[in-house]
């Protein structure tokens, strides 16, 4: 009975991989970085080989840590691939070479045409049939910057010599040495190209791109069948049989698998997934309707909200600010004082996302007297965190009304101050597991089920039980007088 379930999770700044056992722990994991372009202001790129090369890189440590053990490839029973989202790349089908480097989803460089599109009047549109408000962040736009940008890729393109894909895509398209051009629903939902409704690529949408329907890639389900790794490749032959964007995966490795339930990763920047099972929920609040998995045909919905700035904060404090030396002693700096001392702190450095939606926001600190200092300058930023947060489950409460779990992961998760006062100001309890990967464990849960590794969510409920549980301890009082506080602060930094 083989033993292992490999994880390939490609993020934006690193590749890792990362081995599991039936019990759910994480046996070993590997990590490399790969470069950042920045070719203008405000665009990124990342060249598609050096996403490929880390990505083996750290798949080929797994497999010589299997080896040091005595062990093999063959342990492995299946691979799970997880990405960051959005990202496009445009490749040749018969040599592999990418036209052109992958637009990165945090690259704006297709700004004027969303412009474009919204004074058109496109985006009920656009909303309607795939749950997004027209942005540079998603798929679509960059597609067509390429074909308008890069010579003769348009007509390649409608030869039917070129691909499409974001980072899955190209990722298991690799690995199978050409034989497996696909993604799943998860992925393709951030395109701007899919119909959420219908589970096809939207022809409407596709010709008013002038984008043709060969070059995008067949949408399976998260947990399903996407072939198996080629032997000139890895060495072997390996199943993959999970594969979902990074967010969705933490949803589904958090285990939120009942309608309301609610994960939020604490990275650079926030991203919260609410599950909103088969109902496709139009927020009213700036959220963005997604899709959570889809597994045996049938998908799961989810809504979206992102905070821009969230542990980034504490490392602008670091870096720039000065005024720490590392994130682990915010938390004790944030408890040497009794309360915020009436200072905010907004850090709306790139506008303000959910629920605001101002990209002219700029960032605050406000409510300083001479007796503030470095200690509540710290726990007002972590605060920040908190309250952002609460904005967007606030948001999604009130297009739900069916808030269920909250579960948390991600690097400032690991805060004991901020989980607290996040689940003070909240008035809920929230959850932490003790693995904080959650992104990795999803790709694995999803690839682990299909093969038969893990028998159903209920196994995977029992895998992950070990978490740590925050309670609120605050009164009504002060939350709303904190809370009031925090809006009048936010409405300093809004220009809207
Ligand atoms: N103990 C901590 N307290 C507060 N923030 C932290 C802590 N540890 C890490 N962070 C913040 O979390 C972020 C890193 O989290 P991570 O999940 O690795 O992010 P990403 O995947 O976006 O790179 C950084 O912005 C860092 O400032
Ligand atoms: O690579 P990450 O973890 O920053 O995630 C990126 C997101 O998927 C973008 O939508």
């Amino acid at each position: 009975m083989n033993k292992y379930i490999l994880a390939l999770d490609q993020g934006t700044t690193s590749s890792r991989a990362v081995l599991f056992d039936r019990s759910g722990a994480k046996v070993f994991a590997a990590q490399y970085e790969f470069p950042q372009i920045f070719p203008k202001a405000g665009w990124v790129e990342h060249d598609p080989k050096d996403i490929l090369d880390s990505q083996l890189h750290a798949l080929r440590d797994c497999i010589e840590f299997l080896k040091t053990g005595g062990e093999d490839i063959s342990e492995i029973a299946a691979i799970g691939v997880t990405n960051q989202r959005e990202t496009t790349m445009i490749w040749d089908k018969s040599t592999g070479e990418p036209v052109y480097n992958a637009i990165v989803w945090q690259c704006r460089r297709t700004a004027d045409t969303c412009d474009r599109f919204e004074e058109q009047g496109l985006d009920k549109f656009f909303r309607s049939k795939t749950g997004l408000l027209i942005d540079p962040y998603f798929s679509a736009t960059k597609i067509k910057w390429i074909f308008d940008n890069v010579d003769g890729v348009r007509e390649r393109a409608q030869r039917g010599e070129l691909l499409f894909g974001t980072v899955d895509t190209w990722l298991i398209w690799n690995l199978t040495g050409g034989r497996v051009h696909a993604t799943d629903y998860t992925n393709a939902s951030r395109t701007m190209l899919f119909n959420i409704h219908t589970l096809e690529w939207d022809r409407e949408i596709l010709g008013l791109l002038g984008i043709p329907e060969c070059i995008l890639p067949e949408v399976r389900n998260s947990s399903g069948d996407f072939g198996v790794t080629s032997a000139d490749v890895i060495g072997a032959e390996i199943p993959i049989c999970g594969c979902a964007g990074d967010q969705q995966a933490a949803l589904f490795g958090q285990c939120c698998y009942l309608k309301g339930d609610v994960k939020n990763t604490y990275g650079t920047g926030g991203f919260l997934l609410m599950n909103t099972g088969d109902e496709c929920v139009e927020s009213k609040n700036g959220l963005l309707t997604t899709i959570a998995w889809g597994i045996g045909g049938k998908v799961t919905y989810a809504l979206e909200g992102s905070v821009f700035v969230s542990g980034a904060v504490v490392k602008w404090l670091r870096d720039e600010l000065c005024i720490i030396n590392s994130a682990e002693e915010t938390a004790a700096l944030a408890e040497s004082v009794p309360d915020n001392g009436g200072v905010y702190f907004v850090p709306a450095f790139v506008g303000l996302g959910t629920p605001y939606w101002d990209s002219d926001a700029r960032g605050v600190i406000c409510g300083l007297t001479r007796g503030a200092g470095r200690a509540h300058i710290v726990r007002a930023a972590l605060e920040a965190i908190a309250y952002q947060t609460a904005d967007v489950i606030k948001a999604m409460e009130e297009d739900t009304s069916a808030l269920g779990l909250i579960k948390v992961d991600g690097g400032a998760s690991q805060n004991d101050f901020l989980m607290q006062f996040q689940s003070d100001i909240l008035g809920r309890s929230i959850i932490r597991p003790r693995n904080v990967e959650s992104t990795a464990t999803g790709a694995a849960f999803l690839a682990g089920l299909h093969c038969g590794f893990w028998e159903n969510r209920e196994e995977l409920n029992r895998v992950s039980q070990k978490f740590r549980e925050f309670i609120p301890a605050m009164q009504e009082s002060e939350r709303s007088r904190l809370t009031d506080g925090w809006k009048q602060a936010v409405g300093r930094s809004l220009m809207k």
